[in-house]
């Protein structure tokens, strides 16, 4: 089917605007060092982003995606991350190609934009004005903005009620099997980017309305 001109159009960050995973696996691999454990490296942390920090670090602490590390592990392990993180939010992640141009097609397209990350706001902020792209966007929904992450649908449903806007004239631009499941919980179109992280998976297998390959080819898809 093709896509409709959305009204709205909510952008993911990790693995969608920006490639976050330097910082994560610097500040991983320096906890996992803290903690006395092996570092864990760039290609297992791309796959276990996603799902905000504290599951990241849980992952990193049990060394696989899926799974519970010890409650005391965690207690000792969450605040050696946020510290560091905090820190190097954005030292080491660059926007993808194209993405501050795509973002002012959609803008000049007259259609509103907000970005929706399970990332904390603590993080999210820097990383977006440090990039230079917070300024596009209207909304943000970061992580622990409300009770409920992605894939559940509440913080898509979140901003299109803040926008006031029906979820059927809305897009979510993301890259992750989450972010497929929330937005068609939500109603809303989804577009992913085929670069980004979905833990090790092709996002085709998820049945996007389509993936692109980068921010310039959003113009051919409406
Ligand atoms: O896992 C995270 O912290 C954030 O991931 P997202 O920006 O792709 O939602
Ligand atoms: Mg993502």
């Amino acid at each position: 089917m093709p896509l409709i001109k959305p009204a709205l159009a909510l952008i993911d960050l990790d693995g969608t605007l920006v490639d976050s995973v330097p910082d994560l696996t610097w500040c991983t691999d320096q906890t996992m060092l803290q903690l006395g454990l092996p570092e864990r490296g760039e290609t297992k942390v791309r796959n276990w982003v996603g799902n905000g920090v504290e599951r990241l670090i849980k992952r990193a602490l049990i060394n696989q995606l899926d799974g519970e590390p010890a409650e005391a592990l965690y207690a000792q392990a969450a605040p050696i991350f946020m510290a560091l993180y905090a820190e190097n939010t954005s030292k080491r992640s660059l926007l993808y190609p194209d993405v501050k141009q795509g973002l002012q097609w959609l803008k000049d397209q007259g259609i509103h934009l907000g970005c929706v990350t399970n990332k904390d706001e603590q993080f999210t902020l820097p990383i977006l004005n440090n990039l230079g792209i917070r300024d596009y966007f209207e909304l943000i929904v970061s992580g622990d903005t409300l009770p409920q992450k992605k894939p559940d649908p509440a913080p898509l449903i979140y901003a299109a009620n803040y926008f006031n806007i029906e979820p059927s004239q809305a897009l979510m631009i993301g890259d992750s099997v989450s972010d497929v499941k929330a937005s068609r919980a939500a109603g809303f179109q989804i577009v992913c980017m085929s670069y980004g992280y979905n833990h090790g998976n092709d996002i085709r297998t998820a049945n996007p309305d389509a993936v692109i390959d980068s921010f310039a080819e959003l113009n051919t898809l409406f």
